[in-house]
């Protein structure tokens, strides 16, 4: 692969409802939308999801679009690789900033996927020939959650996630267990707990599928004494930044499940890294979701046919946040099943006049 040309994307869009978490509410989000242009005329796409403020992760659009531009896009441009892990691993000269890094890895990996004819899911090893998608239900009260819920029953999804904090999650877990005794449901804490916080144990009571994020991000050592008091399996979410840390919080009993993002990682290729070891050592892993556009959203369906995705993930229709998406076709969920792209690469197109749209700025880079 020779890549004679970045091309970088500022998008906007207004969410179809807002997104409420512990840490607070989205309700306009932008992203950056790379292309990687090849020799051959060929290009793939990638997607940079870090929010517009470092609420989630310390990255930003702001700071992704200086790293892309100033320092990750000149180790691509016009010196030629001939595998992903090649670029992957020129990347790796840079410290951190792993969403930054993601975009361009997931254009990479489209690219060589497209030279080779073939989906992505394909490239990766991915055999599922239906993706399992749950729904995360980002909302104010407990009320408008069992509404969400509802809807999403009546839509065939089987695992919904909801957002708890300390203020509100036994009343809410407990209503909603109420009135869905049977269905699986994983509470997300984002790390709004601390360590000393009794009403985890409480949350213990209620049979949920998860339990994730509860505690600081950095703070593996105690969701390791946490896991061992309780019986629910704790996912990390933000913990998870790398292969490194995957193998830190795993080797310390710290989870029993993992969800991984792809930009949150650092790309396609450590994603890959990150499947396979959970896949050795017995931990669970489920693909989350960052409230993304087209593309991310595609990444993930070819990344979720691998076979260690056996639960549902934060894969949810483009409809559900985007008026209208900046890829065709859009990702359609039908009873909590994705048909994975048959196209190749990611295997969807750009909606040049939607990007168009919604973009408020493009950069070349040579
Ligand atoms: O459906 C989605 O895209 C995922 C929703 C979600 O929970 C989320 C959205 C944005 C940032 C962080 C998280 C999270 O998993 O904590
Ligand atoms: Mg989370």
């Amino acid at each position: 692969m020779n890549i004679i040309q970045i091309d970088l994307h500022v998008i906007e869009m207004e969410l179809v409802a807002p997104f409420v978490t512990s840490l607070g509410s989205v309700s306009r989000r932008k992203g950056i939308l790379v292309e990687a242009h090849d020799q051959s005329g060929l290009t793939g796409y990638g997607e940079a999801v870090a929010f517009s403020t470092p609420w989630y992760t310390e990255e930003t659009v702001d700071t992704c679009f200086h790293m892309l531009k100033d320092i990750l896009a000149p180790l691509l441009l016009k010196t030629a690789f001939s595998h992903p892990e090649e670029a992957a691993k020129r990347m790796s000269a840079v410290r951190k900033n792993p969403m930054a890094k993601a975009a361009l890895d997931m254009a990479v990996w489209d690219l060589y996927a497209k030279k080779k004819g073939v989906p992505l899911a394909q490239v990766i090893g991915g055999t599922r020939k239906e993706v399992l998608a749950g729904i995360a239900v980002g909302a104010a009260t407990t009320e408008e959650i069992l509404a969400q819920i509802k809807q999403a029953q009546q839509d065939g999804y089987k695992r919904v996630k909801v957002k708890i904090g300390p203020e509100n999650d036994l009343e809410r877990i407990q209503a909603i267990r109420e009135t869905y005794p049977d269905m699986a449901i994983l509470a997300d804490a984002n790390s709004s707990y601390s360590s000393n916080e009794e009403k985890l144990d409480a949350l213990d009571q209620f049979d949920l599928q998860m339990i994730e994020q509860p505690l600081h991000q950095d703070d593996l050592v105690q969701h390791a004494a946490l896991q061992k008091k309780l019986k629910t399996p704790i996912c990390l979410d933000e913990s998870i930044t790398s292969f490194h840390a995957a193998w830190s919080a795993i080797q310390l009993g710290s989870c029993q499940a993992i969800n991984i993002k792809i930009g949150r990682v650092g790309g396609v290729t450590e994603a890959l890294r990150i499947h396979d070891l959970c896949v050795k050592e017995g931990i669970q892993v489920w693909c989350g979701g960052m409230l993304e556009f087209g593309v991310s959203r595609a990444h993930n369906i070819a990344l979720a046919t691998l076979k260690g995705f056996s639960i549902p993930g934060d894969i949810s229709s483009s409809a559900r946040y985007w008026k209208q998406d900046i890829t065709t076709p859009e990702v359609k969920v039908n009873q909590g099943i994705v048909q994975p792209f048959q196209e190749a690469g990611i295997g969807v197109e750009i909606d040049w006049e939607r990007v168009e749209e919604v973009r408020i700025h493009h950069e070349v880079l040579k």
